[in-house]
């Protein structure tokens, strides 16, 4: 049976208090409530009593509920506790429940803390809230009360030195973190916050508990009294090393970007005019603007008259297409001087992708251009003259013929060979040689209409391209003028110089397959007009090119003939007259050729002399002469000399000597049966040191006989110095002797001459008795012909010196 209150028992305090009383049996039934309980949670009395205390309770307490009526019921003391109401409005109300049981029920006494609850979730939630701020910004709040002198940190102080949350330090200890760098600076500034109020922020390196050095911006504020007096002193301090990282990242980006040797400029992409928002010092010092100037502006200022628009389109296109571009620009600078600007344009996109800058890296290759324009420049003219060497002369000879083509006119080509050149180099110096060739390329270029192209083509070569004639004939009074302008005389240091030149004309519609043809062709003609006696003209010919066509056969053919020997040696008797005896031999060469039979010397050997395959003929012959000298002399027919015809270019080539000296130790042949038959070619380019060397040759005992004398220049005062021994007279004076008085007295001035000067006299070409009987009673004493003995092979020559055919006398 449930024991019930009488009513008269219920005390004022119970009718009258804001508390709430409510009184429950062991079973957690409600049995008793006071008016506060009815009025807060809208229930009247009789809806509750004798029913489950849950009513009232939000379901969530409902075990808690449960949990404490059975430790009352055990006999334990509760403790107050909170548990959550619901009125009949559904409204939720906070109570302190202070239960305790006596007589068998249990009595409660509850107190709204709704509020209170309320403003400590707020401060629960608030608190949240700062630790999360400070766990994702690491930043804790500090202060310092003046009278107490200790700090006070927050955990996130704490995990920022690497303590423990609650860590409280003392003054000295918080000081300590701070680096040696950074100490005396929080001291000062936490010394002036106190003492006169100073706020402060500034970052600090410190070191944590753990040993990690940080960087900590710290703000110090401080607290006034009423009366102006500092109580406390608080703040924050915040780990930035992240942050400082960065920053010092971005210091050292922007040092670099200044201290770049490019010029670098940024500018707003989100402007339609695409305004410059940063340069750096090298933009200032190669544009000569400073960035005040330019801020703001867009770069079409660094644009001029020579600014290629081609350029320009590129760098637009780019820029609206958002990409990359590189560019090589004529720009200007603040001066007005033009300069190549090297200009590398990327976007700059923000992390969603969108272009926002456009940075310009830039570079001043103006030397650099100069330097490849003077390389291109070197590449491609003389550096002597300045005119355009071949390779240029190539380019412009193609565009000639496609000019002349297009426009139906004709083109000529000049080849022009200085007459006499080398001499004037050799004897008067290079100096003199220089200067010669400048003039000539300078009166060349005064000849010629602009557009026409003179070039130093090698040495003392020019070729001058006219490419836009109307007719062919014209060419005719340029070449005129060019002879008669290089004919005039040249004057250095106040000496009178000449020249003259040799020119030989290709003409061309601009048909021409290879153009350079061309240049061969006029090449040809000039050495016709050099043959045909110099300071001339002469017209390239389709005749001329066949003669070159076989020169270059016969080439091919005599180098195949070198390589397989196919040369012979012939010996031609030499007579004394007085005796009618064989005193010696020419050896002349011959060549079977197996397809065209023989070919005689005078085809070849000047062939052979142009192309240098005479030295490999002239060892040859050398080495077989004496071979041949040394047996005819051991067959006992008496003494009998060798005359081997001695090429100019083998003369004049260094170990000439050495050659002669070396042939005639392996012949085993005394050199005085060895005779040397030079021309006065020989003497042609170094007179000096050819006498020389055949002053050697005699001091080796070797005979040197001049040969076709008469047909040279002859020159009287070179003779004297002459070391040879013989004269041979040239048979072009011996074919009208009988007949030609002139002749007749050219060969008794020169017996006569000779025979002052200690020299023998042989005349070649004695084709009749008359001529030998003629010319032995003009006192000639030694005789070559065909009256005598054609060449012949050595093995007629044994049977013909065996029995000599006898000499008819006069
Ligand atoms: N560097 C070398 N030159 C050589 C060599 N062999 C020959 N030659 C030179 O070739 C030219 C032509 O020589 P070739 O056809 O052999 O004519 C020689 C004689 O056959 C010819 N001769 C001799 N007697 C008479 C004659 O009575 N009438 C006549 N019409 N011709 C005759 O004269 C040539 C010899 O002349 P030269 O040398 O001046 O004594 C010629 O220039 C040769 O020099 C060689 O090996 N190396």
């Amino acid at each position: 049976m449930t024991p019930s209150i009488p009513h008269g028992q219920l005390d004022q305090f119970f009718l009258l208090s804001h508390d709430l009383f409510c009184c429950l049996d062991l079973k957690g039934q409600v049995l008793q409530v006071n008016p506060a309980f009815e009025s807060l949670l809208g229930y009247p009395a009789r809806e509750l009593l004798g029913k489950s205390a849950g009513k009232v309770i939000d379901q969530r307490d409902h075990a808690l509920i449960e949990a404490k009526l059975a430790c009352l019921v055990a006999g334990e003391k509760v403790a107050p506790f909170e548990v959550r109401a619901r009125s009949t409005s559904k409204a939720l109300h906070w109570l302190e429940i202070d239960p305790s049981l006596s007589e068998g029920m249990v009595y409660v006494v509850a107190r709204v803390v709704t509020k209170r609850k309320h403003v400590e979730d707020q401060l629960r939630r608030t608190q949240q809230l700062f630790r999360i701020v400070g766990e994702t910004a690491l930043i804790g709040g500090w202060y310092v009360d003046m009278d107490e002198g200790r700090p006070t940190w927050s955990d996130e102080v704490c995990l920022i030195h690497g303590v423990e949350p609650g860590f409280q330090p003392t003054f000295e200890d918080a000081v300590g973190f701070y680096t040696a760098a950074s100490q005396p600076r929080i001291k000062a500034r936490f010394a002036a916050c106190c003492e006169r109020g100073v706020d402060f922020d500034e970052a600090f390196e410190i070191v944590t508990r753990d040993h990690r050095p940080i960087w900590v911006r710290v703000i110090g504020k401080a607290v006034h009294d009423s009366e102006g007096n500092v109580i406390r002193v608080q703040g924050s301090t915040q780990d930035i090393t992240a942050s400082k990282a960065t920053e010092r990242q971005l210091q050292l980006l922007e040092r670099s970007v200044e201290s770049s040797t490019n010029g670098i400029l940024i500018v707003d992409a989100g402007s339609a005019d695409l305004p410059i928002v940063y340069v750096n010092t090298a933009f200032e010092r190669i544009t000569g603007y400073n960035r005040q100037e330019v801020k703001g502006r867009n770069c079409r200022f660094l644009q001029g008259e020579e600014t290629d628009p081609n350029a320009v389109k590129q760098l637009r296109k780019a820029i609206a297409a958002q990409t990359e571009v590189h560019v090589v620009i004529r720009n200007y600078r603040r001066s007005g001087a033009p300069f190549w600007n090297d200009l590398y344009i990327s976007p700059v996109r923000d992390e969603s992708g969108q272009v926002t800058h456009f940075i310009g890296v830039q570079n001043d290759i103006s030397e650099q251009r100069e330097y490849q324009a003077q390389l291109a420049y070197n590449a491609n003219h003389d550096a002597l003259t300045g005119l355009p060497n071949r390779a240029l002369l190539t380019q412009r000879l193609e565009h000639g013929c496609l000019v002349a083509r297009r426009y139906r006119r004709h083109m000529a080509v000049m080849f022009i060979d200085l007459d006499e050149f080398k001499p004037i180099n050799d004897t008067l110096g290079h100096e003199v040689g220089d200067f010669i060739l400048v003039e000539v390329a300078k009166r060349l270029e005064e000849e010629v209409r602009p557009w026409d192209t003179v070039a130093r083509f090698g040495g003392d070569e020019f070729v001058v391209l006219l490419p836009d004639l109307a007719d062919p004939n014209d060419v005719i009074q340029v070449v005129e003028r060019i002879l008669t302008r290089l004919a005039t005389p040249y004057w250095h240091q106040g000496g009178e110089l000449r020249i003259t030149a040799s020119i030989g004309v290709a003409m061309s519609d601009g048909t021409v397959s290879d153009p350079p043809q061309l240049i061969q062709q006029a090449d040809l003609a000039m050495f016709k007009a050099k043959r045909r006696g110099r300071n001339t003209c002469q017209w390239y010919t389709e005749d001329l090119n066949r003669k070159v066509s076989e020169r270059v056969s016969l080439r091919n053919a005599l180098q195949h003939a070198i390589e397989q020997q196919q040369f012979e040696l012939h010996f031609q008797p030499q007579m004394h007259g007085p005796s009618g005896r064989v005193v010696g031999v020419e050896a002349l060469i011959r060549w079977p050729h197996p397809e065209r039979g023989f070919i005689p010397p005078g085809d070849f050997i000047g062939l052979a002399e142009d192309t240098g395959q005479i030295i490999p003929i002239s060892d040859w012959v050398l080495d077989t002469a004496c071979r041949v000298a040394k047996q005819l002399n051991e067959l006992g027919l008496g003494r009998i000399t060798m005359a081997v015809n001695v090429s100019p270019m083998h003369f004049q080539r260094p170990g000439f000597l050495e050659t002669i000296e070396r042939v005639l130790e392996e012949s085993g042949l005394a050199p005085d049966l060895l005779e040397l038959e030079l021309t006065e070619g020989v003497l042609m380019d170094s007179a000096e040191q050819a006498i020389q060397t055949l002053q050697r040759i005699r001091q080796l005992g070797v005979h040197i006989a001049l040969d076709d004398f008469g047909t040279g220049f002859s020159s009287l005062s070179y003779l004297k110095h002459l070391p040879i021994n013989r004269i041979k007279i040239d048979r072009s004076f011996v074919r009208d002797v009988i007949t030609d008085h002139y002749d007749a007295a050219i060969i008794d001035g020169v017996v006569a001459m000779a025979g002052k000067m200690g020299l023998e006299v042989l005349v070649e070409g004695v084709e009749t008795a008359e001529q030998f009987a003629y010319l032995t009673k003009r006192h000639c004493d030694y005789f070559q012909g065909y009256y005598f003995a054609r060449p012949m092979p050595l093995k007629a020559l044994l049977a013909f010196l065996v029995a000599p055919p006898a000499l008819m006398t006069p």
